[in-house]
C-alpha cells in the first residue's frame, strides 16, 4: 500500500520503517530539513538499536523515501500517519497545534480518498479536531471529497522501537469508517499474524486508551519509589519486596523498578496532559497528582543522599555520573532525570564528570550554560578518575558489572551512589566500597 507518515521523529521514523519492511511503500514527510537531510544521506537522526538497517535495507528497495515536499507527501499515501509532537502547553495540556497543522496541510491538498490516522499521543476529542480542520480547508476550495479518520495511538518504548512496532502486544485502532478499518486491518496484519491483537473501538476510547496505558505505568513507577522510601524508614530491602510483590501474576514484574523517577518525552507530559483533561472535566484526579509529585521528589532522591552524607556545601568536590540519558538504549535526553541531578549538585558548588555512552552530545546542548562546571568523560572508568564518589543515574548494560577494584581505587572517598539498584550490597562492600542504593539497606 501506499502510506505518508508525516513526522518523523521517534514514532513517524519508526513507523514508516517498520511498515515499508512489510512491502508498503512508504514516504516519510518532516518540515525538518536537517533530520531529511541525514536521512537521505543514508543515516538516522537518533539512536535507535536496529533502526538504521531497517531504513537502509527499505531505501535501497526503493520502498522507503524521505521528503520535505508537503504536495508530494499529501498526494502520495491513501493512508497518511500523523506522528508529529504533541508537547506539553504551559497548562500541562498537549500542544495540537503540529497535529492540526498537519490536518490542514491534507485538507489543503488532497484529490482523492484518504484515511488520516493520528499516531501522536493526544486528548480525547482531538479525532473530531482533525476532522473538522479537513472538513474546513476543503469547504475553502469547494471541495467535497471523502475521508475518513482514525486513532491509532503507538505504544512504542525508546530504546526498543523497532521490537515493539514488529511484535506488539496489541495494536489499538479507533475508527469508524469501514473502509478505513479495512485498509488498517490490512497494514497491521503482518504484525498481528497468529494471534489477532488488532482492536478496533471508538476513536475516543482510542485516544483514551494511550494515556491510560502511560498513567498506570507512571502510577505503578511512582508507588515503587514512594515505597522504597518507606522501606528505607523502616529497614526493609524494596528489592526483595519488588520480587516478593512481582511473582503475583495479578500484579506482575514489569516497571515496578524504583529509581531516579521517570523521565522521557512521554511519561511526565501524558500524565500531566490526563491531570489537565480530569481537572477540565470537573473530576481532579487525586491519583495523577500525587504520581507527579512523587515523581519530582524522586529525580532528587540520589542528591539527598549525597547532601546526607557531605552536607549542603559540596564547593570542592567531583562526583563521577554515569548515564545521563532519561533510560538506556537511547540518546534522548527529554525530561532526563540526570539534568536535574546534575544542576542541583551543581548549585551546591560541586563539579561533575559525566559519561554516557551515545546521549553525551545532546546532553551537552541541554547543559550549554554550565558547561565549564561539567567535564566530559570518554569511558565509565575515565569518568571515575579522580572524582570523589560516583552517581549512577542510567542503568546501561556497561555499568552492570563495573571492575570494582578499579572503582575503589578511582574514587577518592570510596563511595558509590545507585540510583538504579544495580549491584548486590554485600558484594559491592566486599572492595570497600559504601554503598548507597534505593530503599535498600
Ligand atoms: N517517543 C516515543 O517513545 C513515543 C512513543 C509513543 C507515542 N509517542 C507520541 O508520538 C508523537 C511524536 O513523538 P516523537 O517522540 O516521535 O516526536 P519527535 O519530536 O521526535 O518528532 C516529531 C517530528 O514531527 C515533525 N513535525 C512537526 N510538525 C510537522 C508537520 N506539520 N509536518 C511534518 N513534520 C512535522 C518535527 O519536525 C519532528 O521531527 C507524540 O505525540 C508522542 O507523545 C511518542
Ligand atoms: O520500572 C521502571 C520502568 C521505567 N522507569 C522509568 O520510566 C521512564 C520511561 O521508561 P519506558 O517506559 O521504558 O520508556 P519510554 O520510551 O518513555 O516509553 C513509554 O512511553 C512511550 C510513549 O508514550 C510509550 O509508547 C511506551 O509504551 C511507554 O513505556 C524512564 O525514565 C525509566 O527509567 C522506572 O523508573 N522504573
Amino acid at each position: 500500500m501506499k502510506v505518508t507518515v508525516i513526522g518523523t521523529g521517534y514514532v513517524g521514523l519508526v513507523t514508516g520503517a517498520c511498515l515499508s519492511e512489510m512491502g508498503n511503500h512508504v514516504l516519510c514527510l518532516d518540515i525538518d530539513p536537517a533530520k531529511i537531510r541525514i536521512l537521505k544521506e543514508g543515516g538516522i537522526p537518533i539512536h535507535e538499536p536496529g533502526l538504521l538497517e531497517v531504513v537502509q535495507r527499505n531505501v535501497q528497495a526503493g520502498r522507503l523515501e524521505f521528503t520535505t515536499d508537503v504536495d508530494h507527501a499529501v498526494a502520495h499515501g491513501t493512508i497518511q500517519f500523523i506522528a508529529v509532537g504533541t508537547p506539553p502547553d504551559e497548562d500541562g495540556s498537549a500542544d495540537l497545534q503540529y497535529v492540526v497543522s498537519a490536518a490542514r496541510s491534507i485538507g489543503q491538498r488532497m484529490t482523492d480518498f484518504k484515511v488520516v490516522v493520528d499516531k501522536s499521543t493526544v486528548p480525547v476529542g482531538t479525532g473530531d479536531k482533525v476532522k473538522a480542520a479537513i472538513a474546513d480547508e476543503l469547504a475553502k476550495r469547494r471541495m467535497t471529497l471523502d475521508f475518513a479518520v482514525c486513532s491509532n495511538p503507538e505504544f512504542l518504548k525508546e530504546g526498543a522501537a523497532v521490537q515493539d512496532f514488529m511484535r506488539p502486544d496489541r495494536v489499538v485502532v479507533g475508527a469508524e469508517d469501514e473502509r478505513a478499518i479495512l485498509l488498517m486491518r490490512a497494514l497491521y496484519a503482518p504484525f498481528v499474524r497468529n494471534r489477532d491483537r488488532m482492536m478496533v473501538m471508538d476513536i475516543r476510547s482510542a485516544e483514551f486508551t494511550k494515556y491510560a496505558a502511560n498513567a498506570m505505568l507512571a502510577t505503578r513507577i511512582s508507588f515503587m519509589n514512594e515505597l522504597s522510601r518507606l522501606a528505607e524508614r523502616v529497614g526493609a530491602d524494596i528489592e526483595l519486596v519488588r520480587q516478593g510483590i512481582g511473582s503475583d501474576p495479578r500484579i506482575g514484574t514489569h516497571f515496578l523498578y524504583p529509581g531516579v523517577g521517570y523521565g522521557g518525552s512521554c511519561f511526565p507530559k501524558d500524565v500531566k496532559a490526563l491531570a489537565k483533561t480530569s481537572a477540565d472535566a470537573g473530576l481532579p484526579s487525586r491519583i495523577l497528582t500525587a504520581v507527579e509529585a512523587v515523581n519530582e521528589d524522586q529525580k532528587m532522591v540520589l542528591v539527598n543522599k549525597v547532601v546526607t552524607r557531605y552536607g549542603e556545601d559540596l564547593s570542592g568536590r567531583t562526583f563521577a555520573i554515569w548515564g545521563l540519558a532519561f533510560k538506556p538504549n537511547t540518546d534522548d535526553m527529554r525530561e532526563a532525570p540526570s539534568l536535574v541531578i546534575i544542576r542541583a549538585l551543581l548549585a551546591r558548588g560541586a563539579r561533575v564528570q559525566v559519561y554516557d555512552p551515545v546521549a553525551i552530545d545532546e546532553a551537552k546542548r541541554q547543559l550549554v550554560d554550565v558547561e565549564e562546571a561539567v567535564n566530559e568523560a570518554s569511558s565509565a572508568q575515565a569518568a571515575v578518575s579522580g572524582a570523589d564518589a560516583l552517581l549512577i543515574v542510567t542503568e546501561w548494560k556497561e555499568f552492570r558489572t563495573p571492575d570494582f577494584e578499579h572503582l575503589a581505587a578511582s574514587l577518592k572517598d570510596k563511595i558509590v551512589f545507585d540510583g538504579r539498584n544495580l549491584y548486590e550490597p554485600a558484594l559491592i562492600r566486599s572492595f570497600g566500597l559504601e554503598y548507597h542504593a534505593i530503599g535498600r539497606p
